[in-house]
């Protein structure tokens, strides 16, 4: 069986050269003459799967993405061809999260909020905004929750519309598929006229798709407010036409970073797990291996936590695995002369809170719903 995997994909070679010949292949420069003969495809969010890419193969069995996001894979065509494809849904929920309470901490010190003060509107309330919503309970901030697509299905479902969103939210955070057509679209759901109904101070955050913001309308805005000698807290870790971004948004971003917020070393790796049990469970045959048993040692592994640990002291144990100040510094240094996919390509590594022991007598139980584990 002939393997092809995006060279980016971490433990593929581990999980995968058992049941075929693994082959890397360049994912953003993927062509439809190097993949003829791939019985098995395995790719990122950055290679457009379709007609002009399968053309010249007719071997194809499997297709896979070790992403949760599907807006580069025409799956009616793969559906007409009759093969079957998967994705790795919820692989990397946990680090986007731990990716945007960063960014909230980051925002907070810098502006001096109390995140406990504001509210906060998770738009789409998927894998990704059902456990942010969570953890922002935990911090005691007040939630709205923007999911019309879950309105429709569960009745009790508590969505706010997007413009009330627009109206009362003090940051919003957006978690929804980019949908380019059809009642619930989301490109462009944050336009020129929807930006206009914001609070002025109202802080943004995209760690979704780089579409569902429309950058021009956003820089004009920002651009404009700047000659007021106002700023909205902005957060980007993704933009339309990556990996050629609108240079000048960079300006007006706290922080700017290159589609990483899903890239832990756990949510890259689980995608490539999730794979490899689907096409298992596709070739009839037990998984031979599981992602524990390829994972490194943490560099930090066990935390005392005291009886006075509190609310207030959950940033600095964070930090302990993550900050995302770190990736804003690597983007902005390195964008021009490296380029946005050598940032993604030399990602350094990143553990979830799951990797953190906590031990002690009182260790709280919403530490243990924000992801951190305790002492085994
Ligand atoms: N920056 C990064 O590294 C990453 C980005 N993503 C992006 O985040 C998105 C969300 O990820 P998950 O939560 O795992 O996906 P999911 O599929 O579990 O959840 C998406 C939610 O959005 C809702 N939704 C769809 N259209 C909507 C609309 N018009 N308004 C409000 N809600 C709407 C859906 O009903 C669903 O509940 C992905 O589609 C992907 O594009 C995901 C992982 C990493
Ligand atoms: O799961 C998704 O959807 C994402 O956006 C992932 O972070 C994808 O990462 P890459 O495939 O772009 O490395």
């Amino acid at each position: 069986m002939r393997i092809y995997a995006d060279e980016n994909m971490p433990l593929v070679q581990q999980f995968f050269s058992d049941l075929g010949q693994v082959t890397l292949f360049d994912g953003r420069n993927a062509c439809a003459q190097q993949l003829a003969d791939a019985d098995v495809l395995l790719v990122r969010s950055v290679t457009n799967v379709n007609q002009t890419l399968l053309q010249a193969n007719s071997t194809l069995s499997f297709v896979g993405t070790a992403t949760i996001g599907l807006d580069h894979i025409d799956q009616a065509y793969l559906d007409q061809r009759q093969i079957p494809f998967v994705n790795a849904p919820g692989c990397n929920a946990q680090s986007v999260v731990e990716y945007v309470l960063s960014s909230l901490w980051y925002l907070a010190q810098r502006y001096q909020w109390q995140l406990s003060a504001k509210t906060i509107a998770v738009v789409g309330v998927g894998n990704i905004g059902s456990r942010l919503a969570k953890a922002l309970t935990i911090l005691g901030a007040k939630v709205l929750l923007c999911d019309p697509i879950r309105q429709q299905h569960e009745p009790d479902f508590p969505h706010t519309d997007f413009s009330t969103v627009c109206r009362e939210a003090d940051i919003i955070s957006f978690h929804t598929p980019l949908q380019s057509e059809g009642e619930f679209a989301t490109e462009h759901l944050l336009n020129a006229q929807t930006l206009a109904q914001l609070k002025p101070d109202c802080a943004i955050i995209n760690a979704a798709r780089g579409g569902i913001i429309d950058n021009k309308a956003l820089l004009a805005e920002a651009e404009s407010l700047a000659k007021l000698g106002k700023k909205r807290p902005l957060v980007l870790d993704v933009w339309e036409h990556e990996p050629t971004i609108l240079m000048p948004l960079l300006a007006f971003a706290d922080i700017a970073t290159a589609h990483i917020a899903g890239h832990s070393i756990e949510g890259k790796a689980r995608g490539t797990e999730m794979l490899y049990q689907s096409l298992c469970q596709q070739l009839n045959i037990a998984p031979k291996y599981q992602l524990s048993q390829f994972l490194a040692t943490p560099a930090v592994e066990k935390v005392q936590i005291n009886p006075n640990f509190g609310l207030p002291d959950v940033q600095s144990l964070a930090r302990l695995l993550y900050d995302v100040a770190r990736d804003d510094a690597i983007f902005r240094y390195t964008l021009n002369n490296k380029g946005f996919d050598w940032i993604r390509k030399t990602y350094p590594a990143r553990r979830e809170f799951s990797s953190l022991q906590l031990s002690g007598t009182a260790v709280p139980n919403w530490l243990l719903q924000l992801g951190f584990s305790l002492e085994q």
